[in-house]
């Protein structure tokens, strides 16, 4: 995927795992997601009653052929075994996670999306090989429970400001209230949790997103 069409898959991308979906199937939530529009897909298995081991690896292989039936890339959070066991299109990797430079050594054919918090990590990013940025948390989150203070759109004002062109995401508190703001700052996109996974209709919660972001 050349830096296009990554910035294009970046536009409305689903972060979930199955504590995020109000004990529905997340295959389900998934498919309805992609119905609704998303354009890009994490498995990210973190909070209470997450799976591990042999579930995981299950729920893993059934939502990466979802996604590659439907075209949407998939990423893996944080896990390079995962990542390469699912045959992922690509890694998320956080600051306090393994070094990008030598995450992206390793798994030289994925992207490598990488969490920067300012302007000096994502010019870390970009020096170690990160194919994009998430940059978090835009608005107040319950869902990632040791979350950075939300620094708002201007964060990400301040990256292209300084110089940043890399394909880049707002994360953290985003909706359909507030989506618009962070595209304006200047991402590519926005990645979400709740307000995809944990809506009562998903397809619908996904068509409203995706019809803001099209504008
Ligand atoms: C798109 C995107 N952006 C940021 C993150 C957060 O990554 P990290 O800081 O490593 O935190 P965890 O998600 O691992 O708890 C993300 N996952 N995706
Ligand atoms: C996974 C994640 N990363 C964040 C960061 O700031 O890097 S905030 C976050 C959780 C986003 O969930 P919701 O859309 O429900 O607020
Ligand atoms: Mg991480």
């Amino acid at each position: 995927m050349n830096q296009e069409e990554l910035r294009k898959a970046l536009r409305l991308y689903l972060v979930m795992g199955s504590p995020n979906c109000s004990g529905a199937d997340p295959y389900d939530v998934l498919e309805a997601a992609i119905d609704g529009g998303i354009t890009m897909f994490q498995l990210r298995e973190k909070g209470p009653g997450a799976l591990q081991g042999p579930a995981l690896l299950a729920l893993g292989a059934r939502l990466r052929r979802l996604c590659a039936q439907r075209a949407i890339p998939f990423i893996v959070n944080d896990d390079e075994r995962l990542a390469l066991e699912l045959e992922a299109d690509g890694i998320h990797i956080g600051q306090e996670d393994a070094p990008a430079a030598a995450v992206r050594k390793r798994l030289p054919n994925m992207i490598v999306g990488v969490s920067a918090h300012d302007l000096g990590e994502a010019q870390s990013a970009l020096a170690e090989g990160a194919d994009y940025l998430g940059v978090g948390p835009q608005y107040a989150t319950r869902t990632k429970l040791d979350a950075r203070e939300a620094q708002g759109p201007a964060g990400i004002a301040r990256m292209r400001a300084g110089g940043i062109q890399l394909p880049l995401v707002g994360i953290g508190g985003i909706d359909a209230t507030n989506a618009s703001a962070v595209i304006r700052a200047g991402a590519d996109g926005v990645a979400v949790v709740s307000a995809i996974a944990g809506a009562r209709a998903p397809r619908e919660a996904a068509e409203a997103l995706s019809s803001l972001l099209y504008l």
